[in-house]
């Protein structure tokens, strides 16, 4: 294990997501497929030797800068549990995060941000990424012994915000890991590798620390759970898919767990390379209003939703096995091409399927409509991704190169009528960490 030197300084980077086929059905219960992107969320961590205490927490997304001392933190949230759902103080530490009571948390935390803004109303984005940070530092830290020091903290994405490519559950998913690592690089330089690393009055734990260089399984595992906490102070009711997707990276097969189960994570580690081309619709907007609106839908005409629902969900298992044999396609010699072109005929399919059945959801939007029209005139297929209402679209690129000249044509077409392009690969690798020294 390389060693970790004093003052702390490191950067942890998560990739954003496309969701190929899934986005809202997952939310019921049905199975998603989702890939990580390779534009990312970064944060920065930098111990300071600042004398006045503070965590300055920069995030230029949203043009925001707040700075907080660590005594103000340590007093109002380190020193009692966040609520509990059930239990007590002894009943919780930092690895069940599921024992929190989110809501209860949730309305404390944005009344205390509003209350030190000084302010009766923030605008939304800004709220949100203020209460993400004060609860996953104050849930992640407050049962472990370790000695916090004023911080600089920067986050950067260069993902667009508010347009479905999971920019939230990278942001979540990028303050998990930082904290976690921050925690784990202090009981490494502190030599406390084995024994309790719980303070007084919490459940027992041991942290077992194996590579300060990378996350393992298990610690991707715990990052992602923390980071639900921060997506659901963005959507309210998220199904996991977006923090799994953006923690694990590469391809994954989601099923949300049944009331008090975990999720339903495969990893299709043997599927083939896509390349996608990104749409942005240019109109913002926000993921929790767009799951209401489907709720409200399923409520008015149970059947035609709950059917639609269905639908999906055997799109996405579908082109989960499509992806799959296209992977051991990838890997053979011979004459694949007429076998791999008639694979991905069916992908194309899926997709102009599942655009009709977010149509019916009520998430889609004219501008994705339009982007939609003008993709299919140019024989290619388009579908939303993400919560819809604006955002963006996905066109999946064909795998030979003999058509490239037809992709570039369809490119000019969007960008004429004003559609902003991004070509990209899915796959990329999920929650990242350097060590600066
Ligand atoms: N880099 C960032 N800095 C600060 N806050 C961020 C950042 N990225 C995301 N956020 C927070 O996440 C919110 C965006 O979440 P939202 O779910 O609406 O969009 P999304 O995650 O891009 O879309 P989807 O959930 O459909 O993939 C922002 O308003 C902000 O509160
Ligand atoms: C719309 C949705 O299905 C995807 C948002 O990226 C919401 C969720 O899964 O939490």
């Amino acid at each position: 294990m390389l060693p970790v030197k004093y003052p702390l300084a490191f950067i942890v980077s998560a990739p954003g997501k496309v969701i190929l086929h899934g986005e809202h059905s997952v939310v019921h219960g049905k199975t998603a497929l989702a890939a990580s992107l390779n534009i990312r969320t970064n944060i920065t961590v930098k111990e300071g030797d600042s004398v006045d205490g503070k965590i300055i927490l920069d995030l230029p997304n949203l043009d925001t800068k707040h700075a907080y001392t660590v005594l103000e933190l340590n007093e109002i949230f380190l020193s009692n549990p966040p609520p509990l759902l059930k239990g007590s103080q002894c009943d919780f530490n930092l690895y069940n995060p599921e024992l929190i009571n989110t809501s209860k948390f949730i309305e404390t935390l944005r009344e205390y941000v509003l209350k030190s803004e000084k302010l009766q109303q923030l605008p939304f984005p800004q709220e949100c990424a203020l209460v993400a940070f004060l609860a996953l530092y104050t849930g992640i830290f407050c049962s472990v012994n370790i000695q916090i020091q004023p911080f600089f903290i920067g986050v950067v994405s260069d993902l667009t915000l508010g347009s479905g490519c999971g920019s939230s559950a990278s942001f979540s998913v990028c303050l998990a890991a930082a904290f976690i690592h921050y925690i784990r690089s202090k009981i490494s330089l502190n030599s406390i590798t084995h024994g309790n690393i719980s303070k007084n009055g919490y459940k027992d734990m041991e942290m077992e620390i194996i590579d300060l260089t990378v996350f393992s399984a298990k610690e991707k595992e715990l990052i992602s759970r923390w980071a639900l906490i921060g997506e659901k102070i963005m959507h309210g009711n998220p199904s996991g898919l977006d923090n799994a997707t953006c923690t694990f990276g590469s391809v994954v097969k989601f099923r949300k767990g049944k009331e008090g189960q975990g999720a339903v994570l495969e990893h299709l580690s043997g599927t083939a390379k896509l390349k996608i081309l990104l749409v942005d619709s240019g109109v913002r907007r926000d993921t929790a209003r767009m799951l209401a609106k489907v709720s409200e839908r399923l409520k008015c005409y149970p059947q035609v939703v709950q059917s639609t629902l269905d639908a999906m969900d055997g799109i996405a298992i579908a082109a989960a096995e499509i992806l799959m044999l296209l992977g051991e396609l990838d890997t053979e010699i011979g004459d694949t091409l007429k076998q791999q072109n008639s694979l991905h005929a069916k992908l194309e399919e899926l997709v102009d399927m599942n655009q009709a059945f977010l149509n019916v959801l009520g998430v889609s939007h004219p501008s994705l409509d339009r982007i939609c029209r003008t993709v299919s005139k140019c024989g290619f297929h388009a579908k939303l991704t993400g919560a819809g209402g604006g955002g963006y679209a996905f066109i999946l690129l064909p795998p030979c190169s003999s058509q490239q000249t037809k992709v570039q044509q369809m490119k000019e077409q969007l960008e004429r009528n004003g559609f902003v392009c991004t070509e990209t690969e899915l796959g990329s690798a999920g929650i990242t960490v350097s060590n600066l020294i």
